[in-house]
């Protein structure tokens, strides 16, 4: 039977490899830089210029589709997921890393229907790596099949994870606290490129065996979770709950074993729900 969705995500990959000459551009002239929820948690024109152009771009191709845009929800737009066919996209993950040069940035679009996630594209541009992922198919890098580690002693493993854009003392503290039980497992290293998206294509790659974090958003990790779970991932809440995009906590790894012994070195918290925030809009 023909996928139904074959011609969206082939339009995903596109707009998001257009989106990435964008942001590319941008990296060699100036960026002005905004704040959003704190002095450290950045966004810029390129972010809005970008997030605009996809989302007007799908809507030529699929007018009754609906979007959950990290920067429409930073504007205002309600962060729902209906069973409603919903583009979820982050125009630049890692903006932090934008601002500064750093060169791991990535476009970021997820695509669900009836709350499932049926395909993921995370565009790494300056990298020029394309991560897709469409449900029951794999997940590629640039067209070529993607596997997890098939590391499972946590002791060699390497980790990946954020500290995220929320400077509260008390909140540092859980962090390190998290960060400072997983060294001391011990593993081999732990590692962030500054990118959700970046960091679970990672585990989907085989680079490192476990990604997480509290405190990203829907839109950080809905594409790279299909992408880790074709790869042969396993996707989990920090507390050994099932995963819950909306909850702002995720652990992303290639095996249960893995996943399991950094349940029981994270100290978890919970944040508000991405969708339980109320918009802004009045
Ligand atoms: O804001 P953005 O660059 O799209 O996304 C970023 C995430 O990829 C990262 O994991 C998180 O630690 C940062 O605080 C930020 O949320
Ligand atoms: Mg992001
Ligand atoms: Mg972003």
């Amino acid at each position: 039977m023909a996928d139904p969705w074959q011609n969206a995500m082939d339009h995903a990959v596109a707009v998001a490899r257009k989106a990435g000459e964008v942001v590319c551009d941008a990296l060699r002239g100036d960026r002005a830089v905004m704040t959003k929820s704190s002095v450290v948690d950045l966004v810029t024109q390129t972010d809005q210029k970008v997030e605009q152009l996809i989302i007007q771009s799908v809507k030529e191709k699929f007018p009754t589709h609906r979007f959950i845009g990290e920067e429409s929800v930073a504007a205002g737009e309600p962060c729902v997921l209906s069973d409603s066919p919903t583009w979820i996209i982050d125009p630049i993950d890692g903006t932090t890393n934008f601002v500064h040069a750093f060169p791991f940035v990535a476009i970021s679009i997820g695509f669900a229907i009836n709350k499932q996630v049926e395909f993921g594209v995370v565009f790494s541009c300056v990298e020029d790596k394309m991560f897709t992922a469409r449900r029951g198919k794999g997940a590629f890098c640039n067209g070529e099949p993607l596997q997890v580690s098939r590391q499972e002693a946590v002791e060699q493993a390497m980790v990946a994870t954020e500290f995220g854009s929320d400077r509260d003392a008390d909140v540092v503290d859980k962090i390190f606290q998290s960060l400072r039980n997983i060294l001391c497992l011990p593993v081999h290293g732990v590692r962030g490129a500054g990118s959700a998206a970046i960091n679970m294509c990672l585990v989907a790659s085989g680079c490192v065996e476990a990604y997480y974090e509290i405190g990203i958003h829907v839109w950080d990790v809905a594409a790279a979770s299909l992408i880790v779970s074709e790869a042969g991932g396993v996707l989990m809440d920090v507390d050994g709950g099932d995963v819950d995009l909306m909850s702002r906590r995720i652990i992303a790894a290639n095996s249960k074993t893995i996943t399991e012994r950094l349940v029981k070195a994270i100290v978890p918290f919970s944040l508000p729900r991405d969708d339980a925030t109320p918009p802004k809009k009045s």
